[in-house]
């Protein structure tokens, strides 16, 4: 059976790549493409076509910062499909980035510098407006909306015979320190992305706390700094071009993982050659 796969934030950056990894990985499967620009989705949707043929590509609109239209786009998704297999909940904005270039040079000079380049802590706020469902834009678009379409899908995640996977797209600037239960969305802070993405983190343990044994799992993801329209909010492009090398160099997770793989596989050795030699205890 075609498995359906659903993304919100798809028409741009991380959510379109992740469009034409999963078609490249099932070119069978029911892909739907759940944007608010529809142009921009009708663009994803041809280049999408166009580097794979055939595939099943469908459009829904749907913008997670207005709560009326995540009710209209979950009752859309209903009456289209009989059960959704993966949810990736990726949408998101970063409005008005301000980098604090003092704490920048601050942290560059201090035994806290791969920390800051990794999560941007102590680096980054941002300026959040009340919507017009009088919710906190960020909060709205990055969490609550998100929150309110697993709520109104739950009958096409749970209960089902085959299990279904939700995915949220975090971020390593999601910030304990940013989030507050007295303040769920962030309306007196100055750095509401962190908040969310915190908040998206712990919303991902309660879903799996209130939903596995209905065959609904939840995870979050954190793709690293990806050069998108969101990161291209904070510089301009130029930039970046020089910032990149300094990112690099201060990216060791590549080697760590490699040494780390090397280890284990040494590990496993002793530990094989031990269990054969020594005889069992039992
Ligand atoms: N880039 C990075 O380094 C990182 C990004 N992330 C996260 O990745 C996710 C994708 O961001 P990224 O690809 O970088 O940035 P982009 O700005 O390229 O993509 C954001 C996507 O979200 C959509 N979106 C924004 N607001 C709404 C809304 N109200 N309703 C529906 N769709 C909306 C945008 O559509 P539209 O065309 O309508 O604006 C766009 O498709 C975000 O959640 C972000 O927080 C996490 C860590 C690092
Ligand atoms: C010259 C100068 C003032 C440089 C500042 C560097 C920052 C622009 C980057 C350092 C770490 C980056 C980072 C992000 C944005 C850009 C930085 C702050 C993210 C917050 C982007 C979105 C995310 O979700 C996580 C990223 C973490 C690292």
């Amino acid at each position: 059976m075609e498995k359906v796969v659903l993304v919100t934030g798809a028409n741009s950056g991380i959510g379109l790549a992740l469009c034409e990894r999963l078609l490249s990985q099932d070119s069978e499967l029911q892909l739907c493409l759940a944007c608010r620009n529809m142009g921009r989705a009708e663009a994803a949707r041809s280049a999408l076509l166009t580097s794979h043929p055939g595939a099943h590509v469908d459009l829904l609109h749907l913008d997670v910062g207005s709560v009326r239209s995540v009710l209209r786009a979950a009752q859309e998704v209903k009456t289209r499909y009989p059960r959704v297999d993966h949810l990736y909940l990726n949408a998101g904005i970063m409005p008005n980035p301000q980098i604090d270039v003092k704490a920048f040079f601050k942290g560059l000079f201090s035994s806290n510098v791969i920390h800051m380049f990794a999560t941007a802590e102590g680096l980054l706020t941002q300026k959040d407006r009340r919507n017009s469902d009088g919710l906190q834009e960020v909060f709205a678009t990055n969490l609550f909306g998100h929150f309110l379409l697993v709520r109104e899908l739950e009958p096409l995640l749970c209960g089902t015979e085959r299990s279904s996977q939700v995915v949220w797209t975090s971020s390593s600037n999601a910030l304990r320190s940013a989030f507050s239960l007295e303040d769920l969305q962030h309306g007196s802070g100055a750095e509401p992305y962190s908040s969310s993405k915190y908040a998206t983190d712990l919303l991902s343990l309660a879903l799996n706390r209130h939903h596995n044994a209905q065959g609904l799992f939840s995870s979050v993801i954190c793709p690293g700094l990806v050069m998108t329209n969101m990161t291209y909010g904070i510089l301009p492009s130029f930039f970046w071009t020089f910032l990149m090398p300094i990112m690099w160099f201060m990216d060791v997770d590549d080697e760590t993982s490699e040494a780390l793989y090397g280890g284990l596989l040494e590990l496993e050795k002793v530990i094989r050659r031990q269990i054969t030699e020594e005889p069992d205890s039992q």
